[in-house]
């Protein structure tokens, strides 16, 4: 059966100018793509002091990021872009630092921390419920700032045990919108390799301002924590920053310094919520245009949860809730673009690479690619029960990365989105709002332009309509 195709830009039908491909991205990347973008292996761009290729291909996708991920180390650019913010924090490291943080901070994300944390994921979902059951029945509702403000809570609740209704905690919030929209005006002069005098200072100014604002908080909030645990009084937390101070290199015995704990939190909060808010508002406008699927998404949550709170193990059960996240990360990928530099020279196809070219592989273009996906544009949560899909998944599906540098909050953001969708889909009704079709942008992560605003209507039922299960 044939579904809907959601929107995104319209490719061009030919490759645009270098001039206008640089203003045009600064604006949204996905504006810069054409036609052959969706079909081609590999293309690339050549300025004076820039090598870039776009690698599509599944085997140099693997290569690039799984086989031969050493050759390719993470890219400066995003580095150079959040420094101010995250310091030296495993988002950005490269070599013996970042096998060094990886290996410390990955029990932090371990299924048993996951289970442990659910209780305060779902705290979140409960205030994210009372403060949409305050709304007029059938108002129109800009989800975004609902999806980011329950995912910073989150964050919030999950690694600190602090919600996010205090001050402090809107502090940094509100730093971090502000941070994150000057970010992609900060990365395009480092791609395009722009001489300092043509550098966006006065932008540069404003970020590490409000980076600043952001550390000064945070750093209040784990002074304490850490000075209490290193005097043996850790406290009855289950939170993830439990686990970080816990954490050892098992070369050396010791534990993050109280520095490289305030660059880890604060890479947290920026990669922990924003992907996950895009994600969750793509979902919804998705469920909004196909009243069949969120029926059905309705009727699976009544019958998984009842009229019950949720429990760590009916995130499990919500296959189909499952199936819509997945096929929105395949549609709107947060992290639309992975940038990579490589460090020796390659051959790749019949191109040779030389040292320090940049990388990108974009989730966005594989995900849609016209050969790799069949009905590439259309939404269907139910094609991963075909043949055809499992393969698409195995070769050109990677919203999370792939390889070493793979996520490592993979697992908590799908069980945050199962949990949040279950909860609004069991609760409430979303329908399109005539006139406010999303527009997609590709910044730091793949949002709408103009928001997502649908209405919201509490649903009178919980009953299931069993016959469509
Ligand atoms: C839908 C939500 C999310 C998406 C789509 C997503 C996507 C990604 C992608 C594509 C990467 C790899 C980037 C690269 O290879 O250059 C990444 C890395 C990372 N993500 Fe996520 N992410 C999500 C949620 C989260 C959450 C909730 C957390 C933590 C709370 C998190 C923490 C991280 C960390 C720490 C890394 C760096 C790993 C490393 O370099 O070793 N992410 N994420």
């Amino acid at each position: 059966m044939s579904r809907h195709c959601p929107v995104y830009p319209q490719p061009k039908k030919n490759k645009a100018s270098v001039l206008w491909t640089f203003f045009g991205k600064r604006r949204s990347w996905l504006d810069g793509l054409y036609e052959r973008s969706y079909r081609m292996k590999m293309g690339e761009v050549h300025l004076p002091g820039l090598d870039l290729y776009m690698v599509n291909e599944p085997k140099l996708v693997r290569q690039v990021l799984v086989e031969d991920a050493n050759v390719f180390p993470k890219h400066d650019l995003l580095g150079k872009a959040l420094e101010p913010l995250l310091g030296e924090s495993i988002f950005t490291t490269n070599g013996e630092q970042w096998e060094r943080q990886r290996g410390m901070m990955d029990q932090s994300f371990a299924q048993t921390r996951l289970k442990l944390v659910f209780p305060l994921m779902n705290a979140a979902a409960n205030a994210m419920v009372e403060r949409m059951d305050a709304l007029p029945d059938g108002v129109t509702t800009n989800v975004d700032l609902e999806m980011t403000h329950v995912t910073a809570d989150i964050i919030f609740r999950t690694i600190l045990s602090i919600p996010l209704e205090g001050d402090d905690a809107r502090t940094i919030f509100h730093a971090f919108e502000r941070f994150q929209e000057m970010a992609p005006r900060l990365l395009m002069p480092i791609i395009f390799r722009f001489p300092n005098w043509l550098a966006p200072w006065f932008t540069i100014y404003k970020s590490k301002r409000a980076a600043k604002e952001i550390r000064s908080v945070l750093e209040r909030f784990i002074r304490t924590r850490f000075d209490a645990y290193h005097q043996g009084n850790p406290g009855a937390y289950d939170d993830i920053l439990s686990s970080l101070l816990e954490a050892v290199d098992p070369a050396t015995g010791k534990g993050f310094s109280f520095d490289e704990l305030v660059d880890q939190v604060a890479m947290l909060f920026l990669a922990g919520h924003e992907t996950s808010a895009s994600a969750l508002s793509w979902s919804l406008y998705l469920m909004a245009m196909d009243t069949d699927i969120q029926e059905r998404m309705h009727n699976e949550a009544v019958v998984v949860m009842g009229s019950e709170p949720p429990e760590y193990a009916d995130i499990k059960s919500m296959e189909l809730i499952r199936n819509v996240f997945r096929e929105t990360l395949r549609l709107y990928p947060p992290v639309g673009f992975i940038a990579r530099q490589v460090a020796e020279t390659q051959q790749m196809r019949d191109k040779t690479v030389h040292a320090n070219a940049s990388i990108i592989i974009a989730p966005w273009l594989i995900h849609r690619h016209r050969d790799l996906w069949e009905r590439p544009d259309e939404f269907d949560p139910d094609r991963y029960a075909s043949e055809s899909a499992k393969d698409s998944l195995k070769c050109a599906y990677l919203p999370f990365g792939l390889g070493p540098r793979v996520c490592m909050g993979a697992s908590f953001a799908l069980q945050e989105a199962s949990l949040i969708l279950g909860t609004l889909a069991r609760r409430y009704r979303f329908e399109s709002v005539v006139g406010n079709m999303p527009k997609p942008v590709g910044r730091l992560t793949i949002r709408s332009e103009n928001g997502i605003s649908l209405a919201v209507f509490k649903r009178t039922t919980i009953e299931p309509l069993r016959e469509q299960l």
